[in-house]
């Protein structure tokens, strides 16, 4: 019996949410009697995600900073200010044995006020570059687990463990499910499924590719499972006219996803990448190159190096994508080395691990 009570806290897309919601599954596992709340932002998809996964959440209204001068960067003080009043709230009255941050503005004000009043508390950073919450954070937490080698640039180098990136439990038992993830997609056995996936919000770039290449996937002989993201949705669901393709704005049964595909082409997001490793299917990235330092190209780029993936850049879509496609469509051999090749890279103790750290916090108190 425990009476221990946790705070997570991250959110803004899903690569922030799914890392905390498969550390507090684990924590469940290990203390069934624990309590969990989790703190985001009001207005994003944390609010439906995590409720979803079976947890209460409180929303903080609190934004990033914008580049330019904006009205939004101009009340963002008083956002802030009110979040940590908020914050100090939410932390007195729940009293958490220890707080977790998964990174995005939400996690900053809680995280800041839970630390100044010494609560222990771990953040889990995700990429190989940090993002600004976290970076802001490193200096005031206990432990900082991470993914990537190298992050002492950024952080105290005592706080840090290479633990690798959480990622759901249901992603670890996909193998041995392929026609089970066909069948729950309504698929057609005999054909090559394609998972397309634009990240937590979709991929306007991927989208684009995706609608003008419909007739050539048919020509060789492809369905499709489309992630467009919720924005991009109205714009693209007509496409479900077509016998050969499915669109969803958000895909809530990633494991039968993964499942069902024989080959996917994605984002490069920290989460995304690690899923990927686990699942092991030939995969086509595509990263972002809006996000800050490049980092998605840098996340693929590790992968790719070690030929266990294609990266294709945003800018060789034009003359690459066809070629690269029906030459790994077309080629079992080559698809069957890169799954092989980048299973190698998954790290799957990693939520067991950052718990492992969390214990320490608890029995440290
Ligand atoms: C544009 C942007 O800022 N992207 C960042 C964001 O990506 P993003 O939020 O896209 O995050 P990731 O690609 O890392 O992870 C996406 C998560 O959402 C889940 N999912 C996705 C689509 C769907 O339909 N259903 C579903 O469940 C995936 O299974 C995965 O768990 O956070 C990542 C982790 O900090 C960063 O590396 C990315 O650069």
């Amino acid at each position: 019996m425990s009476n221990y009570k946790f705070i997570l806290s991250g959110g803004g897309t899903g690569g922030h949410i799914y890392p905390a919601i498969a550390i507090a599954n684990e924590l469940k596992l290990r203390y069934p009697d624990a309590e969990f709340l989790f703190v985001g932002a009001s207005d994003r998809m944390e609010m439906d995600k995590v409720p979803q996964a079976g947890y209460p959440i409180e929303g903080l209204w609190i934004s990033g900073i914008q580049r330019k001068l904006t009205f939004k960067n101009l009340i963002f003080p008083f956002k802030l200010l009110i979040s940590l009043l908020r914050s100090r709230k939410i932390i007195k009255t729940f009293k958490p044995s220890v707080v977790i941050g998964t990174g995005g503005f939400a996690s900053g004000p809680l995280l800041q006020v839970a630390t100044s009043k010494g609560i222990p508390s771990l953040i889990q950073e995700q990429n190989s570059y940090p993002g600004i919450t976290n970076k802001l954070l490193g200096k005031k937490v206990d432990t900082i687990c991470v993914a990537y080698k190298g992050l002492e640039k950024f952080f105290p180098k005592e706080k840090l463990r290479l633990t690798g990136n959480p990622i759901r439990k249901d992603l670890l038992a996909v193998k041995g499910k392929h026609i089970e993830g066909k069948d729950a997609f309504k698929l057609i056995h005999s054909k090559h499924t394609l998972l397309v996936l634009g990240g937590s919000l979709g991929a306007r770039r991927i989208n684009e590719l995706i609608e003008a290449n419909l007739e050539f996937f048919e020509e060789q002989n492809v369905q499709l499972i489309w992630q467009c993201g919720k924005l991009y949705f109205d714009q693209y669901k007509q496409y479900n006219t077509l016998k050969h393709v499915q669109v969803h704005a958000f895909l809530n049964n990633m494991d039968m996803a993964y499942a069902a595909a024989d080959v996917i082409i994605s984002r490069a997001g920290a989460i995304s990448v690690s899923e990927l490793c686990i699942v092991g299917k030939p995969t086509i990235f595509i990263p972002s190159p809006n996000v800050a330092e490049d980092h998605q190209t840098k996340n693929a780029s590790a992968v790719a190096a070690k030929n266990a993936a294609i990266l294709i850049k945003e800018s060789e879509l034009d003359n690459e994508f066809q070629k690269q496609f029906s030459d790994l469509i077309t080629n079992g051999e080559k698809q069957s080395e890169l799954s092989k090749n980048i299973e190698v890279l998954a790290l799957v103790n990693a939520t067991r691990d950052i718990v492992d750290e969390v214990e320490k916090l608890l029995k440290n108190k």
